[in-house]
């Protein structure tokens, strides 16, 4: 199919060093293939070569004072990818390793897995190379204030809506939501993931973490399984690790492991949940500090980690969720997974697993749910948080989850019936791209060339 392998050439060419974009766009556009076998209107209508480029990408400096009274100075973005659906939606990042290239491989990942939710949304990303840690919480509400200085002439609720990522929680929202008020006079919902008391939605925070154990147990349940009394192991100890954890103990699973950036913990009798909360949500601190509570459990540091991989994956477990960042999990890795009796990976993060590490899963037939479809139900709740802000509702949080679990079993059943369509049944990275760009690529092709 030239036309594929035109359009990677001349993405790599176009936009050298973004090495995560192209790995993201090479990746979906090697599973249409079959589809442009059967459906070559989306070529005539030259469909990929608009996709892989962002409808507007904006960079701007961030200025700010630290408590030292020196102006500091990063980079800020906001790619708006796609809007066929609906109103270009997705995170924010502050994480010291963004880039430009960062930003748009997330934003092109969001196009599918929004499509994938059913809901009307568009697929966009932003962020910034700032580093939350460390900083007093005047020094990030400063930083916020002047990332929405200038974000704010480019979002609105029916234009784009960011939300949280790596390093933007509810504080964050907080700071970036008051001063997008201050500067529009508009109380409106324009970023998902507000406080309870000033519209946020219920449930929330959980979903991304609830919704990558609720396609586990639907991929299991496929298989005629379950997670119950499944040893499972989780990385990450932020906001989607933290309700990873939390749901598989709610379904009878026992998670052992968590990591962040500067280690590995093993705690073989359970993660002790409260302490973990403690740790990350409140006192924002390493998960070293583990130990003073559970001197039994053990403690990796990253400096201690196989060269080829990561520790979390060579601990013995039955069901993984990669919860952290992306490229976290190697082909080794992979391999070690399948080698200890894993059966089934449910990606909490975008683009977890490397290239091979995919192919490993995919070859062995395993339960293998990629992040744009695992990971989608917190976008979705997103969304369910800009339907209640526009009705001036709050619905309670058993609508809320009942929704998200809803969400969660249609997009496991189109993934899956997709796979099948296609004569993969077990393929669910070929299912989520091929169903997830029918739904864009219809739409685009249905209001014209714009
Ligand atoms: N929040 C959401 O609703 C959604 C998030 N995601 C994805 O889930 C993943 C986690 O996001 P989220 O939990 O919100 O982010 P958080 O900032 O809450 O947590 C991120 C966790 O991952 C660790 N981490 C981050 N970057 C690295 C790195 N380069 N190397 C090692 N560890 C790292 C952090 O360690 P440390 O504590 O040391 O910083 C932290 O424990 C990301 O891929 C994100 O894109 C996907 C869908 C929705
Ligand atoms: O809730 C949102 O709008 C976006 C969540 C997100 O960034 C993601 O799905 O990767």
């Amino acid at each position: 199919m030239p036309y594929v392998h035109d359009t990677l050439t001349r993405l790599a060419k176009s936009s050298p060093a973004q090495t995560e974009f192209y790995q993201a766009t090479e990746e979906v556009l090697e599973c249409l293939r079959p589809l442009f076998e059967r459906a070559p209107h989306y070529h005539q209508h030259s469909i990929i070569e608009r996709i892989v480029e962002p409808e507007r990408q904006v960079m701007f400096r961030v200025s700010w004072v630290d408590d030292a009274g020196r102006v500091q100075v990063n980079k800020g973005y906001r790619v708006q990818f796609n809007s066929a659906l609906g109103p270009y939606k997705g995170g924010l990042r502050f994480h010291p390793s963004v880039t430009s290239g960062t930003i748009k491989f997330l934003g092109f990942e969001q196009i599918f897995k929004n499509a994938l939710t059913g809901l009307p949304i568009g697929g966009g990303k932003g962020g910034a190379d700032f580093d939350p840690k460390g900083k007093s919480d005047n020094e990030i509400m400063r930083f916020c204030q002047a990332f929405m200085s200038e974000l704010y002439r480019h979002i609105g609720p029916h234009t784009d809506v960011p939300a949280g990522d790596i390093g933007v929680g509810g504080r964050e929202i907080g700071y970036l939501f008051g001063q997008y008020k201050r500067l529009t006079g508009r109380y409106e919902g324009v970023l998902t993931g507000k406080g309870l008391n000033w519209g946020g939605s219920l449930g929330r925070k959980e979903a991304t973490g609830y919704g990558a154990v609720y396609f586990a147990e639907n991929m299991l349940a496929a298989k005629g399984d379950a997670l119950r009394g499944k040893t499972c192991l989780v990385s990450g100890a932020g906001n989607v690790a933290i309700y990873t954890i939390e749901k598989l103990y709610e379904l009878g699973a026992k998670p052992v492991t968590c990591s962040d950036s500067k280690g590995t913990i093993h705690d073989p009798s359970g993660i002790d949940l409260g302490l973990l909360k403690q740790l990350k949500e409140v006192q924002r601190d390493s998960l070293e500090s583990y130990l003073h509570e559970h001197p039994e459990a053990h403690y990796i540091a990253a400096r201690d980690y196989p060269q080829d991989g990561h520790a979390v994956w060579r601990i013995e477990g039955e069901a993984a969720f990669p919860c952290a960042t992306q490229n976290e999990l190697t082909e080794a890795d992979a391999k070690t997974l399948l080698a200890n009796g894993v059966t089934c990976v449910s990606e909490g993060a975008n683009m977890p697993s490397t290239k091979e590490a995919v192919d490993v899963f995919l070859e062995a037939k395993i339960a293998y749910g990629p992040g744009k479809a695992a990971n989608a139900g917190g976008v979705a709740t997103s969304q369910l948080e800009m339907a209640q802000n526009s009705s001036m509702e709050q619905w309670p949080l058993d609508k809320v989850d009942q929704k998200l679990k809803q969400i969660m079993a249609d997009i496991h059943r189109q993934c899956a019936d997709t796979a099948s369509e296609f004569g993969e049944p077990d393929n669910l990275v070929l299912g989520a791209n091929i169903a997830g760009f029918r739904k864009v690529a219809d739409a685009m092709i249905e209001q014209g060339v714009i």
